[in-house]
């Protein structure tokens, strides 16, 4: 088995409004299993649109106008996203590749406890499973993310919204994909809390091998957890490499730029906190 979960080629999208908007511009990247890939850039270089795009999440106006995506299963089978109809893509969506974003917390159900919106997961991809396998994957679950068994029963309301975030991470991981998206999921949250989720996204990659995508313009934040960093501008990857290659030594003058506006990286010690 390739240790490449996903391939990106040429990858294109437009906004098909007056004037156009090229929002992705042939972009090519590789995805490693279990690495936490970080996807960088200021507003509106079209970090989402690339996230989305791959997944073929996208509404019009916005058009894909040229590339590839290919999931390489870890069957050994190599899936060419595009092929897939609309009921492959609903599930493959849930198997294979997950996404939480940002305020994904409050897109839980106000009235419904947080157990009973997990066990529907189950439900709608995992039929075969009876209502007592449904609720230990869903208290399983809601331990992985330290939310805690116990709180099956609680309403969103009842939970802080790091606990919310945590519901949301743990039902993307209930099909155990093996790509998680992740696009500024933690923004809304205090530092800390913020961290704590992080070190534990990490730690479950570890355990459970998949690959996360991050997206963020906290380019601090992503050299400490990322192992790879693309940086974007103006809709293409104007460089990638290890965390470590970025910020030891940025190649590109807009990387550059983006390094010495965080003065987190350039202050006195120079020292981010690995
Ligand atoms: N529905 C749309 N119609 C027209 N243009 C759009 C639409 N959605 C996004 N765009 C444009 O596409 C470009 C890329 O946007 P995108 O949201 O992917 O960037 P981003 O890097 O994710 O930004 P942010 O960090 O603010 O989310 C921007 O120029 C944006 O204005």
């Amino acid at each position: 088995m390739s240790n490449t979960l996903l391939s990106v080629r040429d990858f294109s999208v437009v906004y098909d409004v007056d004037p156009p908007v090229r929002a992705v511009t042939e972009v090519s990247l590789d995805l490693q299993r279990g690495e936490i890939f970080g996807l960088a850039g200021e507003s509106g270089c079209g970090k989402t649109t690339l996230a989305y795009g791959i997944q073929r999440l996208l509404k019009p106006p916005a058009v894909i106008t040229g590339g590839e995506v290919i999931l390489h299963d870890v069957s050994g089978t190599d899936i060419d996203i595009n092929s897939l109809d609309a009921a492959q893509m609903q599930s493959f969506r849930w198997d294979k590749i997950s996404m939480v974003f940002q305020g994904a917390m409050n897109a839980l159900n106000p009235v419904a406890p947080i157990g009973r919106q997990l066990e529907d997961v189950f439900i709608v991809h995992r039929p075969d499973l009876s209502k007592k396998e449904r609720r230990t994957e869903v208290s399983e679950l809601l331990e992985i993310v330290k939310v805690g068994a116990e709180r099956a029963r609680s309403f969103p309301h009842e939970l802080s919204g790091g606990m919310r975030q945590r519901v949301m991470i743990a039902m993307a991981l209930a099909l155990r994909p093996q790509l998680m998206i992740m696009d500024e999921p933690t923004t809304a949250l205090d530092v800390l809390v913020q961290r704590e989720i992080l070190k534990q996204i990490s730690t479950l990659r570890h355990e459970f091998g998949f690959t996360v995508v991050f997206i963020t313009h906290d380019l601090p934040l992503l050299l400490e957890i990322s192992d790879r960093i693309a940086i974007m501008k103006g809709g293409e990857i104007v460089e990638m490499g290890t965390s470590e290659q970025l910020w030891r030594n940025p190649q590109n003058d807009y990387t550059k730029t983006l390094l010495a506006s965080f003065p987190r990286l350039t202050g006195a010690k120079g020292v981010v906190s690995r």
